[in-house]
This record gives C-alpha cells, structure tokens and sequence, in this order.
C-alpha cells in the first residue's frame, strides 16, 4: 500500500492506495497537530510500504512525521517546491517558499488541463496561474471561510456554512449573526475568486482551464460563475505525478482526476468583467 498524506494547517489528510490495483482503499482527516499515532490517526503501518508526504504545517511537525515513518516504511517520498517540475516554471522570486500544496495543485493542474487556474480553499484559499507552456505566474492567498469566520469573533465559528446551501441563497442579505458572517464571508470568497480568474485571464489574453480543491471546495464551487472541476484529490494528484509509484501513475494517470470542462472564450471573461465595472 502507499501511504499519501497532505498536511494542511488545519486538517491533515491522509488516504491509502493499493500499489498493484491503483485503487483507493480507505481515506480519512485528523486535526494537524504536532505527532501522529499510527493505528488511531493513521492505519497501521505495517500495510504501508511507501509514504508520500505534501505539508504546509510548521517544520518540527514534518520532521517528527517524517523520522517516524522512516523508521517503519521503506520508501519516505517528501516534496518540496522546486524552481522546474513536470514541465512547468515556478513563479516565486523564490521557489522553495511557495506552498508546497499549492506546487502540488499547479502541477496536478498543468498535468490534466495543461495551462490552468487552480484554486485550494482551505485554511487559507489560494490561486494559482500557470499559463499554457508551463509558466507559473504565482497567485494569491487570501483567508479561507473558517479564518474569516473566526476572525470575527462573534461565536459563530462552530456553525459551517452548509455545504448543499444553494449559493443563491448564501448571496441574500442575513437575518441573524450568524447567517449575516456565513453569507458575508461567502460572499467575499466567490467574489475574490470569480474576479481573480477573470482579471488573471483578461491579463494574460488567455481563457484557462479552472479547477478547485481543498475542505471547502463545494460550497465555494457552487458561487463560481465560469466553467471549473472540483477536484478533491488535486493535492494528491501532485505527489502522484512527482513520484510515480503504480503502474498507472508511471502511464501519467493521477487518481479521480475529473475531466474539465472548456472555459468559456475569453471575450466573454471581458464581456463579464466590463459589466461588473459598470455598475
Ligand atoms: N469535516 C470538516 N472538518 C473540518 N473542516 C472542514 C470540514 N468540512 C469542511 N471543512 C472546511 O475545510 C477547511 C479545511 O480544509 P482543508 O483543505 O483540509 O484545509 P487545510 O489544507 O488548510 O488544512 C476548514 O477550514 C473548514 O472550513
Ligand atoms: C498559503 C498556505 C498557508 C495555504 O495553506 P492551507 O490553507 O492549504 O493549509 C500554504 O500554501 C503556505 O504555507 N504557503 C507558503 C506561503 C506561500 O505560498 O507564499
Ligand atoms: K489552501
């Protein structure tokens, strides 16, 4: 079995693959915290054979991470952002501090779709460019829904904006606290993130390919005006086509890859854009 983890700064994910079949066999998130138990976090070791590893979280968490399994598995696969991958350019001034989740997505994301958009909403929601040749333009972070929410402190953390809430319906105006944040905070992620794609593509003169991932995914998902995939297992993706271990991934094929769908043409994203600018 291989072992993928992604260690976000809130939920560390992890989900097990059988090395001969490709296929996915279990899946589960724990909080991010400074140790794993294996066997209560984590499965049993003893079916693992390698771990591949993609995480934000502070340095001490990776390395105790890391010489645990070490100790257990044979092959310990752990990425880092890199100034070149799989054809594409990292953006960064420096490459090594771009968010190896994000690396991850882009990657994954120019593997599928070719040039793309990626975008994680997780702790933080962050946007990605890569341009069709494979330049990384570099992106954007801005505070996920769960930060918002909690950076408001008006106790509304604990109650999540539900994911099958039809975005209409997170768009009208709040009649109690807590739907006054959840629609704000809704609100202000769709809006950055449709106005983002727009500008990044009007910029470029290139209509790309759109893909979102991470905890909150589907609900964001559902306020994206132009054509996207979820793909829940973006991150994963890239550490497939890093480290290519089965049979499948050597062929170039990544686990749950979605098909996207053809963004729609660039003078329409103006179109749009214009519009909004009027009123
Ligand atoms: N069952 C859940 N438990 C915790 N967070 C969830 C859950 N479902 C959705 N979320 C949302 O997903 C976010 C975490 O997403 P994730 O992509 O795992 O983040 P990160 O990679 O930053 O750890 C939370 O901040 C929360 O808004
Ligand atoms: C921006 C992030 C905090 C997002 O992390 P996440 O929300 O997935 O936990 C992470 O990608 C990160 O720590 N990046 C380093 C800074 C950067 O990318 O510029
Ligand atoms: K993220």
């Amino acid at each position: 079995m291989i072992l993928d983890l992604d260690i976000g700064n809130t939920l560390s994910k992890w989900r097990l693959k059988d090395a001969d079949s490709s296929e996915i066999r279990s899946r589960g998130a724990v909080w991010t915290r400074e140790e794993w138990r294996p066997g209560a976090d984590i499965p049993d070791l003893d079916v693992v054979e390698s771990v591949r590893i993609s995480s934000v979280a502070r340095q001490a968490v990776l390395a105790r991470t890391v010489s645990l399994l070490r100790h257990r598995v044979g092959g310990v696969h752990v990425a880092r952002s890199t100034p070149e991958a799989l054809g594409v350019t990292n953006g960064y001034e420096e490459p090594a501090r771009l968010g190896v989740d994000r690396w991850m997505g882009v990657l994954a994301g120019y593997q599928l779709a070719g040039g793309c958009c990626s975008v994680d909403c997780g702790s933080a929601i962050t946007m990605d460019f890569v341009l069709p040749g494979g330049r990384h333009l570099g992106g954007y972070i801005l505070p996920g829904l769960r930060l918002m929410k909690e950076s408001l402190q008006l106790g509304t953390r604990n109650v999540a904006i539900d994911p099958d809430s039809e975005a209409d319906e997170l768009l009208e105006p709040g009649v109690r606290t807590v739907e006054a944040v959840n629609h704000g905070i809704y609100m202000a992620a769709v809006s950055a993130v449709n106005r983002i794609y727009s500008e990044v593509c009007d910029q470029q003169g290139v209509a790309l390919p759109l893909l979102v991932t991470g905890g909150d995914a589907r609900v964001v998902s559902r306020g994206i005006q132009a054509p996207h995939a979820v793909w829940p297992d973006m991150v994963y993706g890239g550490l497939e086509a890093c480290f290519p271990l089965t049979a499948a991934e050597r062929a170039g094929r990544m686990s749950g890859a979605p098909s996207v769908p053809r963004p729609v043409s660039l003078e329409k994203i103006r179109a749009g854009l214009a519009f909004s600018m009027l009123l």
